[in-house]
Order: structure tokens, then sequence, then C-alpha cells
């Protein structure tokens, strides 16, 4: 039976008087790809932060591995877990193999080592090594910025990522690129459980097993994208479906 990773249990979050999560419940399974999905303000980053314990709640528990965050120590906690943003946050005045070196020098590696891993993601992410690493950010493309901001989360080689509208920036055209590299990415490591985080329908339903469809701080269904479309559940995500059949029949319209 597949493990649990991550487990929320009756989770609350409040910012001021405003309840932004209300009573969360959920599990995730080791090496899954798990897309949430909703509208802005539903609360999708607030939920992604609370894993590597950016955000904390106001009640209930979660568990990685069937322990309590809380119990770990925060750097033991957030070494397990890489993080990528929209706005990657690159450094400008160090080259991009010091850039996806950071977190293994943090842990003072062996150069030898830093090297080989660097190397390593750099074919991961399809930017070859001896053509990208000594180059600066601002001499890539933002595609290529964003795919050397997953190779720098992937570095220390965590179990967890968490992506947060990673590709929320870029061109239509790249962004399909780059969904498929995240795929065949994920596909090629083992058992890595990845949360993405998008508002975007087509990319939930095409990168995640499973789809978290989030509305104002609750989940309004969680499956796999197959169970979705034949059996929505209420009507927000009813009316998110709608969007994409009105997009389709626009197309057909203009043939
Ligand atoms: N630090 C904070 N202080 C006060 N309010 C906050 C804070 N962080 C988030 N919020 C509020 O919580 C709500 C949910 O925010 P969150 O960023 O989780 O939404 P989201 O679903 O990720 O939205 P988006 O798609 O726009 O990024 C919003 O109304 C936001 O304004």
């Amino acid at each position: 039976m597949a493990k649990t990773k991550i487990k929320f249990r009756n989770i609350n979050k409040s910012f001021g008087n405003k309840e932004i999560i209300k009573d969360l419940s959920f599990d995730i399974e080791e090496g899954q790809f798990i897309t949430i999905l909703g509208s802005s303000g539903s609360g999708k980053t607030t939920t992604l932060k609370m894993v590597n314990r950016l955000i904390e709640p106001n009640s209930g528990q979660i568990e990685i591995n069937d322990k309590e965050i809380k119990e770990y120590d925060l750097i033991e906690l957030r070494r397990q877990i890489g993080y990528v943003v929209q706005q990657i946050g690159l450094f400008p005045h160090i080259t991009i193999e010091k850039n996806i070196a950071t977190v293994p020098e943090l842990l003072g590696w062996e150069p030898e080592k830093i090297k080989e891993r660097v190397t390593e993601l750099m074919a991961l992410i399809q930017l070859p090594y001896s053509e990208y690493a000594h180059r600066y950010p601002k001499q890539l493309s933002g595609g290529q910025q964003q795919r050397i901001g997953v190779a720098r989360a992937l570095a220390a080689n965590p179990q967890i990522m968490l992506l947060d509208e990673p590709f929320g920036s870029v061109d239509a055209i790249t962004r399909k690129e780059l969904q498929s590299q995240i795929k065949a990415i994920h596909a090629e490591l083992d058992s890595k459980t990845f949360l993405f985080v998008t508002h975007d329908i087509n990319e939930a339903f095409l990168l995640g097993d499973r789809v978290m469809i989030m509305d104002k701080g609750r989940i309004e269904q969680y499956d796999t994208p197959q169970n979705i479309i034949k059996n929505p559940k209420g009507a927000f995500v009813n009316s998110l479906l709608d969007t994409v059949r009105e997009e389709e029949s626009l197309w057909s319209e203009l043939i």
C-alpha cells in the first residue's frame, strides 16, 4: 500500500478576523503529483506555505512521514522540502552553477560532489552544464531561469517539492514546454511528492495525478482528473469545467 507522505487534519487559518482556511483535511500519498487548483484568494498558497512552516495554522495538525511537522527541527524539515515560486529569485551576481549549488554548499558538501550534482540536475532540466553553468541569470530567458529555479530546489534531493505558480510569468508556448518537462522530471525522480499550485485548469488537469480543487478555504473536490471530469461535485467545480467547455465551443465556432 502506498505510504501517506503529507497529512492535514482539521487545519484552520485566519489572518486577523478573516478565516482563510476552514477545517482542511487531506492525505497525499508518496510519489504523487498533486495540483492545487482554485480561484484567486481561495487559500492555495496559504495551504502550500503551511507544509514548510512559512505559515503556521491556528489549529489542526500537519504530518510528514507520520510525524507532526512541529516536532521536526525547522532546518531539518525545510531540507526535506524544495520550494519554487513564480518570482524565481535567482541570485543575479553569481553563476548558474553557484545558484544551483547554494544549498549543497550551505550543507558543506564536497566540491566534487556538488559539481556532480549540478551537472546531473542541469542534464535533467535540459540545460547542459557545458553551455549554461558559467552564465549569469540575466543571460538566460525567463523560462530557462524558471528551470534553474526547479534545479536549485531539487539540489539537496528533497523528498517533497512545493511549486507555487512556477510558470505563471512565461508565455503560453514556453509554459507548455515547462509543463511537459516538469512532468518528465517528476516521472524520472524516484518517489518524490510534488505539490503544484495553479489557477490554470488545463495545467492542473494535465499535470496532476490528483487535482485538489479549492474554493474559499475548503476542498470542493480532490480526485483524479478523470473522475472529476466524469463526476464533478458541486457548483464551483461545475463552473470551472464550464469555462473549459466554453473555450472549446468558442474554438469550434471560429473554425
Ligand atoms: N500574510 C497575510 N496577511 C493577511 N492576509 C493574507 C496573508 N496571506 C494571505 N492572506 C489572504 O488570504 C487569502 C488567501 O490567500 P492565498 O495567497 O492563500 O490565496 P491563493 O489561492 O493562493 O490566491 P492567488 O491565486 O491569488 O495567489 C487572501 O484573501 C489573502 O489576501
